[in-house]
């Protein structure tokens, strides 16, 4: 196990610049994930902490060390793909085993190591099977045996579930993280899926264009995004343009006593789709608006409802009205986010 910090760090590739100062702060045993859409640099940082790529300026710093001029091989950041590159003509026991026989590990050791592993990895009755012969499930466990034999010092997951089915994807999240905590080992992984990155991880760097906008824990994210740009990264939200006035935030559509103080001339409110309740045009209190459009999905529906000038978004687990229905929204005002 260690810490991880990245300091400063850069890269180019033909001159375009695909990371931009990225500093981070990963604590020992920490499980930390890079959340951002497809072309944002995250495997490209992933690479660099391992040593795959060379970095163009700025400092990696495992336990107080720096490794950037550490050898792939000696620096113990091991990388899992996501197409888990696992070879084809060896059985799952000669694939766990390679790692150790290129660091010219004695046969008894590699022996009880991968035992160790095939244990821990709940693949024991297979390991003569080759990797054709296996489930997708199977061959990510694998691929995760072949990392933790080395006993990495890091733990590297570049988007570990993406080729596994949705039920699947479940239950490997819930293995990956048993074995990362009973291994205490730091890890980092690569998502473009937010609800695994918030369900996995202790804290999230949202990246975006080769940048972090914001490092912080599940929860912060989501309630309190620093932006309106890291907001939409965790789904679409209502904004409700407004001003401050002696304590109190006016807009045509909501007015309530403002968590903030000071007065504002223009101040654009988030409201979760959550936080937007429907009843019935009897309904005493609320604010009058049209269902617009109406998606039913299961256990939620989700309703588009145009009040005055804009259409809010709104998840509810009533699925009782229709396009066209007219409505009583009620919106929930506590811990409102604001962005200038
Ligand atoms: N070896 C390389 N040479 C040139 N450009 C590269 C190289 N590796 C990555 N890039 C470019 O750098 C940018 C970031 O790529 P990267 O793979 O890090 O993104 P990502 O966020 O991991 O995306 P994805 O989720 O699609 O894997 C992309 O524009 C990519 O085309």
């Amino acid at each position: 196990m260690s810490s991880v910090k990245i300091i400063n760090l850069t890269k180019s590739f033909n001159n375009t610049n695909v990371l931009k100062n990225i500093t981070i702060d990963v604590e020992e045993g920490e499980f930390i994930s890079l959340l951002g859409p497809s072309g944002c640099g995250k495997s490209t940082l992933l690479k660099l902490i391992a040593g795959l790529l060379e970095v163009d300026s700025g400092d990696i710093v495992f336990n107080n060390e720096s490794v950037i001029n550490i050898l792939t091989e000696k620096r113990g950041a091991i990388i899992v793909f996501q197409d888990y590159l696992l070879f084809p003509h060896m059985t799952v026991y000669e694939n766990i085993e390679f790692g150790l026989k290129m660091k010219k590990v004695t046969k008894d050791i590699r022996s009880k190591k991968v035992e160790e592993i095939l244990n821990l990895v709940k693949l024991k009755e297979h390991k003569n099977r080759y990797p054709s012969q296996l489930s997708g499930g199977q061959q990510q466990r694998v691929a995760m045996a072949r990392a933790l034999v080395l006993n990495p010092r890091i733990l590297l997951l570049d988007e570990p579930f993406s080729n596994l089915d949705i039920n699947l994807r479940n239950e490997m999240r819930e293995f990956v993280l048993s074995i990362q905590k009973r291994l205490n080992i730091t890890t980092i992984m690569v998502t473009h899926n937010k609800e695994e990155a918030l369900t996995m991880s202790n804290r999230v760097a949202v990246m975006l264009d080769g940048e972090i906008k914001q490092f912080d824990t599940p929860k912060n994210l989501y309630e309190n995004p620093n932006s309106i740009e890291v907001a939409n990264i965790f789904g679409e939200r209502n904004y409700i343009k407004g001003c401050i006035e002696e304590g109190i935030f006016k807009s045509n559509i909501i007015s309530f006593e403002s968590n903030l103080k000071k007065d504002l001339k223009e101040v654009n409110i988030m409201i979760p789709k959550e936080n937007i309740s429907l009843y019935s045009m009897d309904y005493k209190e609320g604010i009058e608006g049209i269902i617009k459009r109406k998606r039913y999905a299961g256990e939620k529906t989700y309703y588009d409802i145009q009040v005055k000038d804009i259409v809010l978004k709104a998840i509810s687990n009533n699925d009782i009205y229709k396009e066209q229905d007219k409505v009583k929204i009620v919106i929930k005002s506590k811990n409102t986010v604001y962005f200038r």
